[in-house]
């Protein structure tokens, strides 16, 4: 079966230095895929591709089968992959529903817009926040806003850099949730080196490390994996209970 969104080869240099380096990978239908590793692994190099931020230096990016390797962030877009970065997308004046809104308006009229951006937010569970202006909501609020906007226009794929960034405990807990829930409807791809998601979410993961695919795994193998805790810590976990005599 073609995949919805496959890497092949996928590279990317700055000079010497070698970013992303050879990166096969496939995300099936419905799929919701972390995507983990260390400080500098590659990650947000791997997603500045995906997303049309970066042209890769060499490999393929397949969407359904058809080759979108450097095409342009809004062409990717309009293929029905929702994306959201680190940087926010909403403007503070406007209320959360307006700005919601304002991102459907490309493809619906005002009042369709309107509704699908109020339906967003009552599925991200932030209904009651429809009528604040953005600049006054807390960073978590903002986040599931920023969010609802990526949802609101209905895309096949959603991937995310970092959702939890700057998020409570409680806060992450609630987002792995939510992006749960989002994954009934669509295919999630995440980028996070926050494990408490990791472990909340508890899919398949994908670790990264010096630009390259380390580990593949369900969540619970990979959290397990010793390869994997001495490159996010540098020794393994067994070491880090012990206590010097
Ligand atoms: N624009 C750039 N120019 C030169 N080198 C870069 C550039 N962007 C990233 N790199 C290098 O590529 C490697 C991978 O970086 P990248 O930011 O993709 O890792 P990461 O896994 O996202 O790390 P982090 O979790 O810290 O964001 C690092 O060695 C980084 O210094």
């Amino acid at each position: 079966m073609t995949a919805l969104l496959a890497t092949e080869n996928l590279t990317m240099r700055f000079g010497g230095v070698v970013a992303v380096d050879g990166v096969t990978l496939s995300i099936g239908e419905r799929e919701l895929r972390c995507l983990i590793g260390p400080n500098g692994a590659g990650k947000s190099t791997f997603f500045r591709c995906l997303t049309g931020q970066y042209r890769p230096t060499s490999g393929r990016i397949l969407w359904r089968g058809e080759d979108i390797t450097g095409l342009q962030p809004h062409e990717i877009a309009r293929r029905g992959i929702g994306i959201k970065t680190q940087v926010p997308s909403l403007f503070d004046r406007l209320t959360a529903l307006e700005g919601v809104t304002l991102g459907v308006r490309r493809r619906h009229g005002e009042r369709e817009a309107r509704k699908r951006a109020m339906a967003a937010l009552d599925r991200l569970g932030i209904a009651d926040l429809a009528a604040k202006p953005v600049g006054l909501l807390a960073h978590g609020q903002r986040q599931l806003v920023e969010l609802a906007t990526v949802v609101a226009p209905e895309p096949d794929l959603i991937i995310l850099d970092e959702p939890t960034a700057g998020m409570s405990a409680e806060e992450t807990a609630g987002t792995a949730a939510l992006i749960r829930e989002m994954n009934r409807d669509h295919a999630i791809v995440v980028v996070e080196h926050d494990m408490q998601f990791i472990r909340a979410i508890a899919r398949t993961v994908t670790v990264f490390h010096q630009g390259r695919v380390l580990a593949e795994d369900s969540a619970e193998a990979v959290l397990a994996d010793p390869r994997v805790h001495d490159v996010y810590l540098g020794r393994p976990p067994e070491a880090r209970q012990k206590v010097p005599a």
